[in-house]
């Protein structure tokens, strides 16, 4: 599942992934849905948007979830925040069914110049420790993005073998 507030680039990144290319995208209503190969692994990711109403609904999403990207825009210092409070905490940390799934928390557009840095977006999202991967990326000239999902899919292996 790869979730985010709007316009963090999750669809950018869906196409990336299938058609190793730049798209022009338009704010999602609904989802998409694609597979793609990561490190040989067949993923079949979903692209559910992040308004303020779809969100109570991602934790229906838990049940066919082995991993979730959460998205954030390394360029937005006035959403950070709220991408935490109010999105990644209550409705993927704070909830039961995700408790054993690995979170790789994506913080992209790191082309931006002045964009935040690994720590600043530390201080802000307060990540716990457990399950909970930060990593940069940019969709847009491809830095961060196999590394990012290739950690992801070692995880989700990882709890593969152990149940
Ligand atoms: N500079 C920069 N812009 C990006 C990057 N990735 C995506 N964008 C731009 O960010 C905007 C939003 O991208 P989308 O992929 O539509 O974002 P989204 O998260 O799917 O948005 P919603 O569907 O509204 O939830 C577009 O103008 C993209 O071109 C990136 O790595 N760097
Ligand atoms: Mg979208």
């Amino acid at each position: 599942m790869l979730v985010g507030l709007d316009h963090v680039g999750k669809t950018s990144l869906l196409f990336k992934l299938k058609l190793n290319q730049n798209v022009n995208t338009i704010p999602t209503i609904g989802f998409n849905v694609e597979t793609v190969t990561i490190a040989g692994m067949n993923l079949v990711i979903w692209d559910v948007g992040g308004g303020d109403k779809i969100r109570p609904l991602w934790k229906h999403y838990s049940q066919e979830s082995k991993g979730i990207i959460f998205m954030v825009d390394s360029s937005d210092r006035e959403r950070i925040k709220e991408a935490s409070k109010d999105a990644l905490f209550p409705c993927i940390l704070d909830q039961d069914v995700f408790q054993n799934i690995p979170i790789l928390v994506l913080a992209n557009k790191q082309d931006i110049p002045n964009c935040m840095t690994l720590d600043e977006l530390n201080d802000n999202l307060n990540l716990p420790p457990q399950n909970c991967y930060l990593h940069l990326c940019s969709v847009k000239d491809g830095t961060g993005v196999k590394e990012g999902l290739e950690l992801l899919v070692n995880e989700i292996n990882k709890r593969a073998q152990i149940n």
